[in-house]
C-alpha cells in the first residue's frame, strides 16, 4: 500500500472535533485533506487554515470550512509534509514552493504534526537542495551572498519562465552540502535582504508519522531537544 496515504491518513486521527487546523501542501498530506473532507461530511466541526492556494483549492472542494490566519490564532495543530527529516526532527520543506505560509501557519499552531514515508528520513539534513524564497527584485545578488555562506543557489523554473509562489516571490534550491548546523545557516540566511524564507523548520515538528507499507511508525520529540 501507499505510504504516504498510510501516514497521511492516519494523521487525521489527531484531529478532534471543534479544532482550528493548519492543512499542509503536498502529496502526503493530501491524504489527510481528503480523510479530513470525509469526515466533515459525516458531521465534524473543523476550520481549516490552507497552507497554499492548492491546498485552498483542495479543501474548497472538499467542502472544508476554511479561515483566515490572521483570524484563528492560535491553531490546535497543523499537520504538513517534509522533504527531509533529521534525527532530531528538524526539516527541510518547501519542494513544493510553499515554505512561506508554511512556516506561518505552523508556528501560529500548538502542535506541528509531520506526514512522510520513510525516504523522508535522514541523519543529516542537507541531501535535498534547500529551499529558500526570495524577493524578485534584484535576485541574482541575494543568489551571491547565499553563495557566500557556501551553498550554490539555482532558480527553480516551471513549465512557462521562472517558477514564483503563492507571494510573487521566487525559490532559490540551495546545494549546501550535508548541513552540521542548521539553526545556525538558517540564522545567516534569514540575515540576508532579499530573503524572505527557508525551508528549514528547527525545532518546529513535535509529531512525526512515517508510513510505510506495514504501517504507520510515530516519532515524539525528545523533550530538550528544541533548537
Ligand atoms: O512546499 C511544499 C511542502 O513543504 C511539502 O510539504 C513538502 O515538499 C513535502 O511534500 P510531499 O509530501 O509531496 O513529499
Amino acid at each position: 500500500m501507499n505510504a504516504k496515504k498510510i501516514a497521511g491518513e492516519k494523521a487525521a486521527d489527531y484531529v478532534k472535533d471543534g479544532m482550528t487546523v493548519g492543512l499542509g501542501t503536498g502529496s502526503t498530506v493530501y491524504w489527510t485533506i481528503l480523510k479530513l473532507g470525509e469526515r466533515v461530511k459525516q458531521g465534524l466541526e473543523l476550520r481549516g487554515v490552507p497552507t497554499s492556494e492548492r491546498t485552498r483549492q483542495l479543501a474548497e472542494q472538499l467542502g472544508i470550512p476554511l479561515v483566515p490566519l490572521a483570524e484563528a490564532e492560535p491553531l490546535d495543530l497543523t499537520i504538513d509534509g517534509a522533504d527531509e527529516i533529521s534525527d532530531e526532527l528538524d526539516l527541510i520543506k518547501g519542494g513544493g514552493g510553499a515554505l512561506f505560509r508554511e512556516k506561518m501557519v505552523a508556528l501560529a499552531s500548538k502542535r506541528l504534526l509531520i506526514v512522510a514515508d520513510e525516504s523522508k528520513r535522514v541523519q543529516r539534513l542537507g541531501a535535498f537542495p534547500l529551499p529558500v524564497e526570495v524577493v524578485p527584485f534584484a535576485w541574482e545578488v541575494t543568489a551571491r551572498r547565499i553563495e557566500r555562506l557556501g551553498c550554490h543557489p539555482r532558480l527553480r523554473l516551471a513549465d512557462k519562465g521562472t517558477f514564483l509562489t503563492d507571494n510573487g516571490n521566487f525559490i532559490l534550491d540551495c546545494d549546501c552540502g550535508l548541513i552540521a548546523e542548521p539553526a545556525v545557516l538558517n540564522r545567516k540566511l534569514k540575515e540576508l535582504t532579499g530573503v524572505v524564507d527557508t525551508g528549514l523548520f528547527i525545532g518546529m515538528a513535535d509529531t512525526v508519522i512515517i508510513g510505510a507499507s506495514e504501517g504507520a511508525k510515530t516519532v515524539e520529540r525528545q523533550c530538550g531537544t528544541d533548537a
